[in-house]
């Protein structure tokens, strides 16, 4: 097994640049998500890694050697697309096989290899069915068993789950990340779906308008966002502008302390950010880190309410567990502590209308 790198990796269409220089670094059996909104250089950045777009600049090692040479069939990396690309002529198991075909394996062995492969997706009984007789589900494991079929070094997968349902894709999510570690295949996915990326990943990398904004575990991207545009695109997030003082930050009037402060200097402007589900909210004034406000929608999603308040710093969301006999209403005032422990100061977001 390998680590795959990209080194100074950069992509232009003409004076457009959909990659801007980056480095990056794929540990060897592990699944990394390429996560970020439409049009922000996934598809680019995998396509360079399978050896289907040529980079502008930079290198992509693998266990340490350059592949740029390499044409996209000599990497024989697995690959699985949104649309599955299943060949709809050849029943489950000659999909399966097809690579082993071409490369012109022995029909006793090519058959034996789909016959484990159907078995590792859980499909042992379908390999004489028809593509046409398969549901979604079953088509995209066909379309990652045949992946699988040249036992690939690294397993590529652009937006598998896309084409399907939101409940057969929960499930789509977890077999995958159990196969992936049952496998130990090193696993890039690109997905637009947070979700979906803090499901499977072992390391999320997210990305905006070609750059990478962080790398980090699912952990470390939820709770210690590197900037307003990953606490954002990751779930919910209050999100205050605020200039730092000596021991927090002050939002207007109020004073909120902070556990860290980071690098920040007393006076620059900066981003207080908090997750919902850490903001208290009290009838009785707080000692301190409150906001006072007043409740302007309540979203009841059964398991958990989504209380809405306009506060004079700005807007927040409390997330509290959803219960039977407590009634919060819009219109209803009350106080939103956030716990020191649970604030950290972001870089300032960028000015309203700025480029
Ligand atoms: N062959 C190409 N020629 C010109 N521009 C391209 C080409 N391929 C991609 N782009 C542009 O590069 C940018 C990044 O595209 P890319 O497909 O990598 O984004 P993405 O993050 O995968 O988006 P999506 O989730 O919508 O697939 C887009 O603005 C796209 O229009």
């Amino acid at each position: 097994m390998s680590d795959l790198e990209l080194s100074g990796i950069r992509k232009n269409f003409g004076d457009f640049v959909a990659m801007h220089k980056a480095d990056l670094f794929f540990e060897a059996g592990k699944l990394t998500a390429l996560l970020g909104p439409s049009g922000c250089g996934k598809t680019t950045l995998l396509r360079m890694i399978a050896g289907l777009e040529a980079p502008s600049e930079g290198q992509i090692l693998l266990g340490g050697k350059d592949i740029a040479s390499l044409s996209a069939e000599q990497r024989k990396f697995g690959m699985v697309f949104q649309s599955f690309a299943l060949f709809p002529h050849l029943n489950v198991a000659r999909n399966v096989s097809y690579s082993l075909r071409i490369a012109g394996v022995d029909a006793l062995t090519r058959r034996a290899r789909a016959r484990e492969l159907l078995e590792l997706v859980q499909l042992a009984d379908k390999g004489n069915n028809r593509i046409g007789e398969l549901s979604g589900g079953q088509q995209q494991r066909v379309a990652i068993a045949r992946a699988l079929a040249q036992e690939p070094v690294i397993f590529l997968l652009d937006e598998p789950m896309s084409a399907l349902d939101a409940q057969l894709r929960n499930d789509m999510q977890m077999e995958l990340r159990l196969l992936q570690q049952r496998l130990g295949i090193t696993t890039i996915v690109v997905t637009h779906d947070q979700r979906e990326a803090m499901t499977i990943a072992d390391k999320i990398v997210v990305m905006s308008q070609g750059r990478i904004e962080q790398v980090g575990t699912p952990q470390e991207i939820y709770h210690k966002p590197a900037n307003g545009f990953v606490a954002s695109f990751i779930g919910n997030a209050n999100l205050l502008d605020g200039r730092a003082t000596n021991s927090g930050v002050t939002l207007g009037d109020t004073h909120f302390a902070v556990a860290e402060r980071g690098g920040f200097a007393s006076g620059d402007r900066v981003t207080l950010f908090c997750r919902p589900e850490a903001v208290r909210l009290t009838e009785v004034a707080p000692s301190g880190n409150a906001l006072k406000g007043m409740v302007t929608f309540v979203r009841d999603e059964g398991i958990a309410r989504e209380i809405h308040l306009d506060t004079g710093a700005g807007h927040i969301i409390a997330e509290i567990p959803g219960s039977f006999n407590e009634t919060i209403r819009i219109g209803d005032r009350l106080h939103a502590e956030f716990p020191v422990e649970t604030l950290h100061l972001l870089p300032a977001r960028p000015a309203a209308g700025a480029a």
